[in-house]
């Protein structure tokens, strides 16, 4: 039996991550991916296939505001091409993530179903069997599709299906308003489809600090067609269109139809079939296999990472778990996993930006804040862009510390970079205000906003007396 320093079970961002940081420190390492081609959800069916999608959906849209200039769009989208889109951009990056490149750096790549036999062994496919020291486990998870009386035979989609439909759905269907819901549901509106989003809770963007979440929703509204407190209750197939039957929950229904419905209810984690039991690894009820900060499962040698853990589940918070791993893995060292400088963004247009706590969440802890918030209209290059929709708003202790960073604003995904930076190193806000900025760019918002945390300590309190003092005295 060939034996391992590491096995990582899952070709995803979390274990794709962990595998070449331990090869590149000299480890033994197998990689286990039950797929032909590594590069998990994010590559194949979740971010990269749902960007270039909104890229293009973006493009057509912003086409469509030409006309306030004179120009005339006819025409419709062709599914093909942007099925082609969509390819290429998956292709091109899974050069990155391909098995020869994993190969090269000395990993050794497995494809087929693992799961466990003992504590420190894996069957790959229950065929051949490997050991190793450590093991970490980066399954990912699958869409959660509830049980919905006709939804199987009437068929459905969901983020594994809807990057490959051959035809345009006129009418979409989406059932989830989270993260997934929200930017395919606004993509399909933008390239043309009439789009009702199904939410069982009463809003969008439920994670979001509130005035960010009010905003985006109400943009949304312009573009949507939205039920909230609603559930669907029933699919039924009439010829080529689906007849689907939301519940809300007062009790009153409604039925609507669509081409197609898109399930975006949430997800499950691929734990099971893994045959966890045999190496005594504890999930908790929903299947999330629970890890400590060091991300080690209950069993210390084993360890989970990304989506199955059920911490935060984003790309780069499983590719951060994943470093984290391999210096506590094959490095014995103790390093813990730091939620707290994790930004996230939803890439609605405009973009939804979130790092650390916000408002409701300071306010239920009852901490003492302060909020600095400028709205997009005061910052000049989204008056020339006329992308005034949107603000930035910091929120700080007592002494100036950014405790969480909200925005919303075309480009705030990358724009308020600059914070997460200010926070993770643990600067206080003021520091943003001595930032260059070149004129007139969209950071600049986020300048403005730390100007006034200044304005506020100069003109308030001690200092302006004493300042006023001091001129008086120098005159
Ligand atoms: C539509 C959509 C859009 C998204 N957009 C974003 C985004 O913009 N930004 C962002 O940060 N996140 C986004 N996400 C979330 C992101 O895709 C996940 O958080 C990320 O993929 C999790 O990485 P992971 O390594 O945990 O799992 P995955 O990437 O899913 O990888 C798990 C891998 O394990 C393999 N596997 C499973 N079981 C076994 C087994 N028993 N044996 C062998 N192999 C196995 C799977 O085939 C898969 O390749 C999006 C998700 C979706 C669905
Ligand atoms: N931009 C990004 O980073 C990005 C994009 C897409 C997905 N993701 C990640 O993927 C994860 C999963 O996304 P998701 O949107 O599937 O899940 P989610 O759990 O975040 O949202 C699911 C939504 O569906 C609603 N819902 C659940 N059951 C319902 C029902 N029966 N009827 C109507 N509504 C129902 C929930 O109230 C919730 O709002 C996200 O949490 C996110 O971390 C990230």
């Amino acid at each position: 039996m060939t034996s391992y320093d590491l096995i990582v079970l899952g070709g995803g961002a979390g274990g794709l991550t962990a595998a070449a940081g331990a090869s590149s420190l000299g480890a033994k390492v197998a990689l286990i991916e039950k797929d032909e081609q590594p590069g998990g959800d994010c590559l194949h069916f979740g971010c990269v296939p749902s960007k270039a999608l909104i890229k293009v959906a973006n493009d057509i849209y912003k086409a469509g505001r030409l006309e306030e200039y004179g120009f005339s769009r006819s025409g419709h989208v062709k599914m093909d091409k942007i099925n082609e889109r969509i390819k290429h951009a998956i292709s091109s990056i899974q050069e990155h993530d391909s098995i020869e490149r994993f190969e090269k750096m000395g990993v050794d790549v497995y494809t087929g179903f693992g799961s466990f036999v003992s504590k420190n062994e894996i069957a790959i496919d229950q065929k051949v069997t490997i050991k190793g020291k450590r093991i970490v486990i980066a399954t990912g998870s699958r869409p959660m599709v509830p049980q919905i009386e006709g939804l199987k035979e009437s068929g459905f989609l969901t983020n594994k299906t809807i990057f490959n439909l051959t035809k345009f759905p006129s009418r979409l269907a989406v059932a989830g308003g989270g993260p997934i819901g929200v930017e395919l549901a606004q993509a399909f509106a933008r390239l043309g489809s009439d789009v009702t989003l199904i939410e069982r809770e009463p809003r969008l963007y439920g994670k979001e600090d509130s005035d960010a979440a009010e905003l985006a929703q109400s943009l949304l509204e312009k573009e949507l067609n939205l039920r909230f407190n609603a559930s669907v209750k029933k699919v039924e197939q009439h010829n080529t269109e689906k007849k689907i039957t939301l519940e809300y929950k007062d009790g009153s229904a409604e039925s609507i139809f669509a081409d197609h419905i898109l399930i975006a209810t949430g997800r499950v984690p691929n734990s099971d079939n893994l045959f966890l039991e045999k190496a005594g690894v504890k999930t908790d009820n929903r299947g999330m296999i629970k890890v400590n900060g060091h991300m080690q499962t209950n069993i210390p040698t084993i360890y989970a990472v990304g989506d199955v853990n059920g911490a935060l589940p984003f790309t780069h918070v499983a590719s951060s778990e994943g470093q984290l791993v391999v210096q506590n893995a094959v490095l014995g060292l103790k390093r813990k996993m730091d939620y707290a400088n994790m930004p996230w963004v939803i890439y609605t247009d405009p973009e939804v930006f979130h790092l650390g706590e916000t408002e409701d969440e300071l306010k239920s802890r009852q901490a003492i804040y302060h909020v600095y918030k400028t709205p997009l209209n005061e910052v000049d290059r989204f008056v020339a862009d006329h992308h005034t929709d949107g603000f930035v708003k910091i929120l700080t202790d007592r002494k100036g510390y950014i405790l969480g960073a909200h925005a919303v604003g075309e480009g705030a995904g990358d724009f308020m970079q600059e914070v997460v930076f200010a926070k993770q190193q643990k600067l206080k806000i003021g520091s943003l205000s001595q930032v260059v900025h070149p004129y007139p760019n969209h950071a600049a918002a986020v300048q403005i906003t730390s100007n006034s945390y200044w304005r506020e300590k100069l003109f308030k309190g001690i200092v302006p007396k004493i300042l006023k003092r001091y001129i008086s005295i120098f005159r």
